[in-house]
Protein backbone atom coordinates (compact mmCIF):
# COMPACT_ATOMS: atom_id res chain seq x y z
CA UNK A 1 0.00 0.00 0.00
CA UNK A 2 1.60 3.52 -0.83
CA UNK A 3 0.69 5.80 1.68
CA UNK A 4 0.40 9.57 0.50
CA UNK A 5 2.18 11.75 3.26
CA UNK A 6 0.20 14.88 1.97
CA UNK A 7 -3.02 13.55 2.66
CA UNK A 8 -1.61 12.08 6.39
CA UNK A 9 -0.62 15.82 6.59
CA UNK A 10 -4.07 17.05 5.97
CA UNK A 11 -5.73 15.16 7.59
CA UNK A 12 -3.62 15.67 11.01
CA UNK A 13 -4.37 19.33 10.41
CA UNK A 14 -7.91 18.51 10.20
CA UNK A 15 -8.21 17.21 13.67
CA UNK A 16 -6.71 19.82 15.42
CA UNK A 17 -8.43 22.48 13.74
CA UNK A 18 -11.71 20.55 14.64
CA UNK A 19 -10.20 19.95 18.52
CA UNK A 20 -9.57 23.55 18.56
CA UNK A 21 -12.61 25.27 18.65
CA UNK A 22 -13.61 22.63 21.35
CA UNK A 23 -11.18 23.51 23.51
CA UNK A 24 -11.35 27.21 23.52
CA UNK A 25 -14.96 26.79 23.82
CA UNK A 26 -14.73 24.98 26.98
CA UNK A 27 -12.34 27.63 28.62
CA UNK A 28 -15.23 29.93 29.26
CA UNK A 29 -15.97 27.61 32.13
CA UNK A 30 -12.47 27.86 34.00
CA UNK A 31 -10.57 30.24 35.94
CA UNK A 32 -6.74 30.80 36.87
CA UNK A 33 -3.57 29.36 35.42
CA UNK A 34 -5.64 26.20 34.04
CA UNK A 35 -7.83 28.38 31.94
CA UNK A 36 -4.86 30.29 30.04
CA UNK A 37 -2.77 27.25 29.69
CA UNK A 38 -6.39 25.53 28.07
CA UNK A 39 -6.38 29.00 26.04
CA UNK A 40 -2.67 28.78 24.72
CA UNK A 41 -3.16 24.90 24.34
CA UNK A 42 -6.12 25.74 21.75
CA UNK A 43 -4.48 28.58 20.09
CA UNK A 44 -1.41 25.75 19.11
CA UNK A 45 -3.81 23.41 17.93
CA UNK A 46 -5.04 26.06 15.84
CA UNK A 47 -1.42 27.08 14.54
CA UNK A 48 -0.96 23.61 14.09
CA UNK A 49 -3.44 22.81 11.68
CA UNK A 50 -2.51 26.39 9.56
CA UNK A 51 1.80 24.90 9.75
CA UNK A 52 0.66 21.61 8.48
CA UNK A 53 -1.72 22.61 5.70
CA UNK A 54 0.92 24.78 4.46
CA UNK A 55 3.64 21.58 4.54
CA UNK A 56 0.91 19.57 2.94
CA UNK A 57 1.03 21.62 0.00
CA UNK A 58 4.35 21.85 -0.58
CA UNK A 59 5.04 21.72 -4.57
CA UNK A 60 2.17 23.28 -5.19
CA UNK A 61 2.51 26.70 -3.35
CA UNK A 62 5.79 28.79 -3.36
CA UNK A 63 8.85 27.44 -1.02
CA UNK A 64 7.99 30.94 0.79
CA UNK A 65 4.83 30.01 2.15
CA UNK A 66 5.10 26.14 2.35
CA UNK A 67 8.58 25.96 3.91
CA UNK A 68 9.33 29.93 5.58
CA UNK A 69 5.41 30.89 6.48
CA UNK A 70 4.96 26.93 7.40
CA UNK A 71 7.82 26.52 9.56
CA UNK A 72 7.48 29.90 11.50
CA UNK A 73 3.95 28.56 12.73
CA UNK A 74 4.66 24.82 13.35
CA UNK A 75 7.89 27.12 15.82
CA UNK A 76 5.35 29.51 17.66
CA UNK A 77 3.33 26.31 18.12
CA UNK A 78 6.27 24.04 19.85
CA UNK A 79 7.12 26.90 21.86
CA UNK A 80 3.73 27.78 22.78
CA UNK A 81 3.06 24.03 23.28
CA UNK A 82 6.09 24.52 25.41
CA UNK A 83 4.44 27.51 28.09
CA UNK A 84 1.11 25.90 28.26
CA UNK A 85 2.25 23.00 29.65
CA UNK A 86 5.40 24.33 31.57
CA UNK A 87 2.36 26.66 33.05
CA UNK A 88 0.46 23.54 34.10
CA UNK A 89 3.17 22.06 35.91
CA UNK A 90 3.83 25.33 37.66
CA UNK A 91 6.60 25.61 36.77
CA UNK A 92 9.12 29.32 34.85
CA UNK A 93 8.24 29.73 31.60
CA UNK A 94 11.05 30.80 30.33
CA UNK A 95 9.65 33.24 27.99
CA UNK A 96 12.71 34.66 26.79
CA UNK A 97 14.53 30.85 25.96
CA UNK A 98 11.26 29.75 24.40
CA UNK A 99 11.56 32.91 21.75
CA UNK A 100 15.47 32.28 21.15
CA UNK A 101 15.00 28.72 19.90
CA UNK A 102 11.94 29.62 17.85
CA UNK A 103 13.59 32.68 16.00
CA UNK A 104 17.07 30.48 15.88
CA UNK A 105 15.35 27.59 14.30
CA UNK A 106 12.96 29.41 12.03
CA UNK A 107 15.64 31.32 10.68
CA UNK A 108 17.84 28.47 10.30
CA UNK A 109 14.67 26.86 8.30
CA UNK A 110 14.24 29.49 6.42
CA UNK A 111 17.38 30.22 5.21
CA UNK A 112 18.00 26.54 4.09
CA UNK A 113 14.36 26.83 2.25
CA UNK A 114 14.82 29.49 0.10
CA UNK A 115 18.36 31.07 0.00
CA UNK A 116 20.50 27.79 0.03
CA UNK A 117 18.12 25.38 -0.30
CA UNK A 118 19.33 22.12 1.34
CA UNK A 119 17.16 19.61 2.81
CA UNK A 120 19.08 17.85 4.79
CA UNK A 121 20.36 21.13 6.95
CA UNK A 122 16.76 21.92 7.62
CA UNK A 123 15.80 18.48 9.21
CA UNK A 124 18.88 18.87 11.39
CA UNK A 125 17.52 22.26 12.39
CA UNK A 126 14.11 21.76 13.19
CA UNK A 127 15.01 18.66 14.84
CA UNK A 128 17.87 20.95 17.36
CA UNK A 129 15.39 23.27 17.54
CA UNK A 130 12.23 20.75 18.37
CA UNK A 131 14.81 18.92 20.80
CA UNK A 132 15.04 21.73 23.23
CA UNK A 133 11.50 22.21 23.30
CA UNK A 134 11.12 18.95 24.28
CA UNK A 135 13.75 19.01 27.21
CA UNK A 136 12.04 21.88 28.47
CA UNK A 137 9.06 19.74 28.56
CA UNK A 138 10.88 16.38 29.77
CA UNK A 139 12.55 17.62 32.21
CA UNK A 140 9.93 18.78 34.84
CA UNK A 141 7.76 15.96 33.40
CA UNK A 142 10.82 13.60 34.88
CA UNK A 143 9.04 13.43 38.37
CA UNK A 144 6.10 12.01 37.02
CA UNK A 145 8.65 9.02 36.46
CA UNK A 146 8.98 8.48 40.50
CA UNK A 147 6.75 6.00 42.53
CA UNK A 148 3.08 7.24 42.90
CA UNK A 149 3.97 9.95 40.46
CA UNK A 150 0.94 11.62 38.31
CA UNK A 151 -0.49 9.93 35.53
CA UNK A 152 -1.56 12.39 33.23
CA UNK A 153 2.32 13.80 33.27
CA UNK A 154 3.45 9.90 32.09
CA UNK A 155 0.81 10.24 29.31
CA UNK A 156 1.98 13.40 28.53
CA UNK A 157 6.24 11.97 28.73
CA UNK A 158 4.92 9.04 26.56
CA UNK A 159 3.26 10.97 23.53
CA UNK A 160 6.26 13.70 24.25
CA UNK A 161 8.81 10.92 23.71
CA UNK A 162 6.78 9.65 20.85
CA UNK A 163 7.54 12.55 18.96
CA UNK A 164 10.93 12.52 19.79
CA UNK A 165 11.58 8.96 19.00
CA UNK A 166 9.94 10.31 14.91
CA UNK A 167 12.54 12.44 14.92
CA UNK A 168 15.08 10.36 15.60
CA UNK A 169 13.67 7.57 13.07
CA UNK A 170 14.23 10.97 10.64
CA UNK A 171 17.41 11.37 11.57
CA UNK A 172 18.39 8.07 11.07
CA UNK A 173 16.82 8.22 7.77
CA UNK A 174 18.69 10.83 6.26
CA UNK A 175 21.75 9.59 7.44
CA UNK A 176 21.13 6.07 5.60
CA UNK A 177 19.63 8.09 2.60
CA UNK A 178 21.83 11.20 2.79
CA UNK A 179 19.74 12.15 -0.84
CA UNK A 180 16.36 12.78 0.62
CA UNK A 181 14.58 14.95 -1.31
CA UNK A 182 12.23 16.43 1.28
CA UNK A 183 9.08 16.18 4.02
CA UNK A 184 6.92 14.02 1.95
CA UNK A 185 9.40 12.15 -0.14
CA UNK A 186 8.21 8.15 0.40
CA UNK A 187 10.45 6.49 2.86
CA UNK A 188 9.46 4.75 5.90
CA UNK A 189 10.76 7.23 8.80
CA UNK A 190 8.88 9.82 6.85
CA UNK A 191 5.71 7.28 7.09
CA UNK A 192 6.01 6.73 10.75
CA UNK A 193 6.67 10.50 11.41
CA UNK A 194 3.97 11.68 9.27
CA UNK A 195 1.22 9.17 10.76
CA UNK A 196 2.57 10.24 14.66
CA UNK A 197 2.53 13.88 13.91
CA UNK A 198 -0.96 13.66 12.10
CA UNK A 199 -2.23 11.71 15.73
CA UNK A 200 0.08 13.54 17.55
CA UNK A 201 -2.93 16.37 18.04
CA UNK A 202 -4.96 14.03 19.22
CA UNK A 203 -3.08 11.83 21.79
CA UNK A 204 -1.18 15.57 23.16
CA UNK A 205 -4.78 16.72 23.43
CA UNK A 206 -5.49 13.89 25.19
CA UNK A 207 -2.67 14.13 27.84
CA UNK A 208 -3.23 17.52 28.31
CA UNK A 209 -6.61 17.59 29.28
CA UNK A 210 -5.93 14.62 32.26
CA UNK A 211 -3.04 16.91 33.24
CA UNK A 212 -5.68 19.77 33.59
CA UNK A 213 -8.03 17.63 34.75
CA UNK A 214 -5.89 16.66 37.70
CA UNK A 215 -4.49 20.43 38.70
CA UNK A 216 -8.10 21.74 39.06
CA UNK A 217 -8.85 18.73 40.76
CA UNK A 218 -5.36 19.39 43.33
CA UNK A 219 -6.41 23.09 43.01
CA UNK A 220 -10.62 21.95 44.26
CA UNK A 221 -8.77 19.88 46.97
CA UNK A 222 -7.00 22.83 48.30
CA UNK A 223 -9.80 24.87 48.24
CA UNK A 224 -12.01 22.36 49.84
CA UNK A 225 -9.83 21.84 53.12
CA UNK A 226 -8.58 25.55 53.24
CA UNK A 227 -10.03 28.83 55.28
CA UNK A 228 -9.96 31.70 53.07
CA UNK A 229 -9.39 34.34 55.23
CA UNK A 230 -6.42 32.20 57.35
CA UNK A 231 -5.13 30.01 55.00
CA UNK A 232 -4.93 27.28 57.56
CA UNK A 233 -6.86 24.09 57.40
CA UNK A 234 -10.60 24.47 58.02
CA UNK A 235 -12.87 22.46 60.12
CA UNK A 236 -12.93 19.52 57.53
CA UNK A 237 -9.49 19.49 56.99
CA UNK A 238 -8.68 19.49 61.09
CA UNK A 239 -11.30 16.74 61.77
CA UNK A 240 -9.75 14.57 58.71
CA UNK A 241 -6.00 15.38 59.80
CA UNK A 242 -6.78 15.07 64.24
CA UNK A 243 -8.11 11.55 63.19
CA UNK A 244 -5.02 10.30 61.29
CA UNK A 245 -2.65 11.88 63.73
CA UNK A 246 -4.56 10.20 66.57
CA UNK A 247 -4.56 6.84 64.79
CA UNK A 248 -0.71 7.47 64.79
CA UNK A 249 -0.45 8.39 68.70
CA UNK A 250 -0.41 5.25 70.61
CA UNK A 251 1.92 6.28 73.58
CA UNK A 252 2.55 9.48 75.82
CA UNK A 253 4.71 11.95 73.78
CA UNK A 254 3.30 11.12 70.48
CA UNK A 255 1.04 13.85 70.23
CA UNK A 256 -0.10 17.28 71.75
CA UNK A 257 -3.10 19.49 71.29
CA UNK A 258 -3.16 23.62 71.44
CA UNK A 259 -6.09 25.53 71.33
CA UNK A 260 -5.18 29.12 70.58
CA UNK A 261 -7.86 31.71 71.00
CA UNK A 262 -7.41 35.62 70.88
CA UNK A 263 -8.24 37.98 73.79
CA UNK A 264 -10.56 40.11 73.81
CA UNK A 265 -11.47 39.94 69.93
CA UNK A 266 -14.14 41.33 69.85
CA UNK A 267 -13.35 44.30 71.27
CA UNK A 268 -11.02 44.67 68.01
CA UNK A 269 -14.09 44.36 65.70
CA UNK A 270 -16.49 46.36 67.86
CA UNK A 271 -13.63 49.51 67.55
CA UNK A 272 -11.78 48.86 64.67
CA UNK A 273 -14.82 46.94 62.11
CA UNK A 274 -14.46 43.47 60.85
CA UNK A 275 -12.33 44.07 58.26
CA UNK A 276 -9.73 44.78 60.68
CA UNK A 277 -10.75 41.87 62.86
CA UNK A 278 -10.26 39.91 59.57
CA UNK A 279 -6.89 41.20 58.96
CA UNK A 280 -5.61 40.77 62.50
CA UNK A 281 -6.83 37.17 62.38
CA UNK A 282 -5.08 36.41 58.85
CA UNK A 283 -1.90 38.20 60.35
CA UNK A 284 -1.80 36.23 63.35
CA UNK A 285 -2.22 32.53 61.39
CA UNK A 286 0.57 33.62 59.07
CA UNK A 287 2.67 34.61 62.32
CA UNK A 288 1.58 31.28 64.19
CA UNK A 289 1.72 28.90 61.16
CA UNK A 290 5.48 29.67 60.18
CA UNK A 291 6.61 29.04 63.91
CA UNK A 292 4.95 25.50 64.27
CA UNK A 293 7.84 23.05 63.49
CA UNK A 294 6.64 21.30 59.95
CA UNK A 295 4.94 17.97 60.86
CA UNK A 296 2.58 20.25 62.99
CA UNK A 297 -1.13 20.74 61.42
CA UNK A 298 -2.49 24.54 61.79
CA UNK A 299 -6.69 24.89 61.59
CA UNK A 300 -9.20 27.27 62.12
CA UNK A 301 -11.31 26.09 64.65
CA UNK A 302 -14.19 28.52 64.20
CA UNK A 303 -14.10 32.56 65.11
CA UNK A 304 -10.97 33.58 66.47
CA UNK A 305 -10.10 30.18 67.81
CA UNK A 306 -7.35 27.82 66.02
CA UNK A 307 -6.21 24.46 66.79
CA UNK A 308 -2.06 23.45 66.39
CA UNK A 309 -2.11 19.29 66.64
CA UNK A 310 1.60 18.71 67.07
CA UNK A 311 2.73 14.74 66.51
CA UNK A 312 5.71 13.74 68.51
CA UNK A 313 5.38 16.36 71.05
CA UNK A 314 5.03 15.58 74.92
CA UNK A 315 2.93 18.41 77.16
CA UNK A 316 6.40 19.94 78.48
CA UNK A 317 7.59 20.51 74.25
CA UNK A 318 3.98 21.63 73.70
CA UNK A 319 3.97 24.16 76.55
CA UNK A 320 7.38 25.56 75.42
CA UNK A 321 6.15 26.31 71.76
CA UNK A 322 3.11 27.30 73.18
CA UNK A 323 4.79 30.21 75.57
CA UNK A 324 7.05 31.42 72.75
CA UNK A 325 3.60 31.77 70.55
CA UNK A 326 2.18 33.53 73.26
CA UNK A 327 5.01 35.74 73.74
CA UNK A 328 5.74 36.37 69.76
CA UNK A 329 2.01 37.71 69.41
CA UNK A 330 2.30 39.73 71.93
CA UNK A 331 5.05 41.15 71.09
CA UNK A 332 3.92 41.37 67.17
CA UNK A 333 2.21 44.87 65.55
CA UNK A 334 -0.50 42.33 63.93
CA UNK A 335 -2.19 45.44 62.12
CA UNK A 336 -0.84 49.01 61.25
CA UNK A 337 -4.38 50.55 62.66
CA UNK A 338 -3.88 53.80 64.21
CA UNK A 339 -4.51 53.26 67.55
CA UNK A 340 -5.20 49.56 68.00
CA UNK A 341 -3.50 48.05 70.80
CA UNK A 342 -1.20 44.76 71.04
CA UNK A 343 -2.74 41.26 70.65
CA UNK A 344 -2.67 38.74 73.01
CA UNK A 345 -3.40 35.12 72.62
CA UNK A 346 -4.30 32.48 75.27
CA UNK A 347 -3.65 29.18 74.71
CA UNK A 348 -4.85 25.66 76.40
CA UNK A 349 -2.78 22.60 75.70
CA UNK A 350 -3.37 18.66 76.26
CA UNK A 351 -1.64 15.74 75.92
CA UNK A 352 -1.99 12.29 74.27
CA UNK A 353 -3.14 9.60 77.01
CA UNK A 354 -3.39 5.81 76.29
CA UNK A 355 -7.05 6.07 77.63
CA UNK A 356 -8.24 8.56 75.64
CA UNK A 357 -10.75 7.12 73.29
CA UNK A 358 -10.87 9.95 70.47
CA UNK A 359 -9.25 12.69 69.60
CA UNK A 360 -11.82 14.39 70.94
CA UNK A 361 -11.04 13.35 74.42
CA UNK A 362 -7.67 15.28 74.13
CA UNK A 363 -9.19 18.48 72.47
CA UNK A 364 -12.06 18.78 74.86
CA UNK A 365 -9.01 18.62 77.68
CA UNK A 366 -7.15 21.47 75.77
CA UNK A 367 -10.09 23.57 75.36
CA UNK A 368 -10.94 23.15 79.07
CA UNK A 369 -7.22 24.72 80.01
CA UNK A 370 -8.00 27.45 77.57
CA UNK A 371 -11.12 28.09 79.45
CA UNK A 372 -8.66 28.29 82.78
CA UNK A 373 -6.48 30.14 80.82
CA UNK A 374 -9.17 32.92 79.92
CA UNK A 375 -10.50 32.35 83.74
CA UNK A 376 -6.84 33.04 84.80
CA UNK A 377 -6.85 36.52 83.45
CA UNK A 378 -5.69 35.65 79.76
CA UNK A 379 -2.42 36.10 77.55
CA UNK A 380 -1.07 32.99 79.11
CA UNK A 381 -0.67 29.31 78.65
CA UNK A 382 -2.07 26.80 80.19
CA UNK A 383 -2.08 23.25 80.30
CA UNK A 384 -5.02 20.07 81.01
CA UNK A 385 -4.95 19.30 84.51
CA UNK A 386 -2.65 16.10 85.51
CA UNK A 387 -0.56 17.01 82.12
CA UNK A 388 1.69 19.59 83.83
CA UNK A 389 1.14 22.69 86.77
CA UNK A 390 -1.96 24.22 86.01
CA UNK A 391 -0.94 27.14 85.27
CA UNK A 392 2.57 28.43 83.08
CA UNK A 393 4.15 30.49 86.11
CA UNK A 394 5.36 34.20 84.68
CA UNK A 395 2.21 34.52 82.34
CA UNK A 396 0.45 37.66 82.60
CA UNK A 397 -2.18 40.16 81.06
N1 LIG B 1 -13.53 39.94 62.07
C1 LIG B 1 -14.00 38.74 62.37
N2 LIG B 1 -14.57 38.50 63.56
C2 LIG B 1 -15.00 37.26 63.86
C3 LIG B 1 -14.88 36.20 62.94
N3 LIG B 1 -15.41 35.08 63.52
C4 LIG B 1 -15.84 35.46 64.75
N4 LIG B 1 -15.59 36.77 64.95
C5 LIG B 1 -15.88 37.60 66.12
O1 LIG B 1 -15.07 37.18 67.20
C6 LIG B 1 -15.66 37.68 68.38
C7 LIG B 1 -15.51 36.65 69.45
O2 LIG B 1 -15.96 37.23 70.63
P1 LIG B 1 -16.02 36.48 72.03
O3 LIG B 1 -16.39 35.02 71.78
O4 LIG B 1 -16.86 37.27 72.93
O5 LIG B 1 -14.54 36.41 72.49
P2 LIG B 1 -13.49 37.56 72.79
O6 LIG B 1 -14.02 38.91 72.61
O7 LIG B 1 -12.26 37.22 72.02
O8 LIG B 1 -13.22 37.34 74.31
P3 LIG B 1 -12.34 36.20 74.98
O9 LIG B 1 -12.21 35.08 74.01
O10 LIG B 1 -13.12 35.82 76.19
O11 LIG B 1 -11.04 36.83 75.29
C8 LIG B 1 -17.11 38.02 68.04
O12 LIG B 1 -17.24 39.43 68.03
C9 LIG B 1 -17.29 37.48 66.63
O13 LIG B 1 -18.16 38.28 65.86
C10 LIG B 1 -14.28 36.46 61.67
O14 LIG B 1 -14.13 35.59 60.81
N5 LIG B 1 -13.85 37.74 61.43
Amino acid sequence: MRIDLATIALFGALQALLLAPLLLAATRAYAGVARTSLRIWGTVLLLQAIGWVLMGLRGQVSDWLSIVLANGVLMVSYAETTRALRLLLGVPQRRALLVAIGVAGWLGIAWFGVATPDYRMRVYIATLALCAYLLLLLWPLRHALRRGGSTAQRVMLLVLLGALLGWCARLGDLALHPSGTGLLAYSPANVVQMIYSAVEPVLASVGFLLMYNETVQIELHRLARTDPLTGTLNRLALDEESLRLFREADRPNTLAALVIDVDHFKRINDNFGHVAGDRVLAALAAGIRWRLPPPAVLGRMGGEEFLALLPGTGVAEAMALAEQLRVAVAAMQLVPEAGMPGVTISAGIAAYRPEDASVDDLVRRADRALYDAKRGGRNRVVAAIGDASPVQPGATE
